[in-house]
């Protein structure tokens, strides 16, 4: 269970706020130390304190910014005030850099953390980078993802836009895949339905054992397709003019250098 240093300020709680939130309650989080602002009301966890004006007993231990990139500005002017001297400052946002965070938001320590839908049921991913050196803050920034998934540290910040298009939109793909995967058997004959219940088993069973595996899942590919079979015969339409992975770069490229694109606007 995650024991919060303080009070805790959600600031946004949509798809991804939201999130993060069901995770820490469901983990054991007080509900009662944390504290939501959306733009306009919406349901929270029992005992969640929850508005739509910035609280006005700041700075609290922790903010957690889950507006949209877009939302930085119209945001700002009105929390930075409130949470001036806060000592961590967390930002999910894609593509804001820690500097255009730190020129509006005055904070002891900025982390950047990047997570993914999948932190709703606490089999996420979420990337964290920080110049930060106070190893208290950063410490309380990982603890507090540690119920949301897989926890991994970027040292290098010009990478973050990498790893946002790989795991952070990463689901967006993920589930694009399966419902291609689901469509292509219902084109085959099978009822729809029962198409994509095939396609999500296989891709959870296929998830599951690749993260179990002390093999790579490009061998473990290869022991699906028995010499002469019908997956050899599949895997050659994918692996053609590496068709597969030219696709996956392309799609990774055009959302990093979306993410490039929203930290420049950011920049100002
Ligand atoms: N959706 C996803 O899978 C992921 C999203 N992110 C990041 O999370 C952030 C939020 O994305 P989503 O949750 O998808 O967006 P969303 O549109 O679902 O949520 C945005 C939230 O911000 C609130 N908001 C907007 N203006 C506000 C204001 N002036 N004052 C207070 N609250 C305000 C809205 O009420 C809403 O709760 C983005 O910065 C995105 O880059 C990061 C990783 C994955
Ligand atoms: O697409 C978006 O705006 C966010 C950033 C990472 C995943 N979803």
């Amino acid at each position: 269970m995650t024991a919060l240093p303080g009070p805790l300020w959600l600031i946004g709680c949509g798809n991804m706020g939201g999130a993060m939130l069901e995770r820490w309650i469901a983990d054991g989080v007080d509900p009662r130390a944390i504290t939501v602002v959306t733009r306009s009301p919406r349901e929270v966890p029992a005992g969640v304190t929850h508005g739509t004006a910035i609280p006005q007993d700041g700075p609290p231990a922790v903010v957690v910014l889950a507006i949209k990139p877009q939302q930085l500005d119209q945001v700002a002017p009105d929390l930075a005030p409130h949470i001036a001297g806060v000592p961590l400052l967390i930002s999910i946002l894609a593509g804001v850099e820690e500097a255009a965070l730190a020129r509006r938001f005055d904070a002891a320590t900025v982390v950047r953390a990047m997570p993914n839908l999948p932190v709703a049921i606490g089999e996420g991913v979420v990337a964290l980078h920080s110049h930060g050196e106070d190893r208290a803050a950063r410490d309380t920034a990982a603890a507090l993802m540690a119920p949301l998934g897989l926890v991994e540290w970027i040292d290098d910040a010009a990478l973050f836009d990498a790893v946002t298009a790989l795991s952070g939109c990463g689901p967006g793909f993920v589930f694009r895949f399966i419902d291609a995967l689901a469509a292509a058997g219902a084109a085959l004959g099978l009822p729809a339905d029962q198409a994509q219940r095939l396609a999500i088993a296989t891709v959870q069973g296929s998830a599951t054992m690749a993260a179990g595996s002390d093999v790579s899942p490009a061998t473990l590919a290869d022991r699906v397709a028995s010499p002469g079979g019908s997956t050899r015969q599949g895997l050659n339409v994918l692996d053609e003019g590496d068709a597969l992975k030219q696709l996956l770069s392309a799609t990774l490229a055009a959302s990093e250098r979306r993410n490039a694109e929203i930290a420049a606007a950011a920049r100002g």
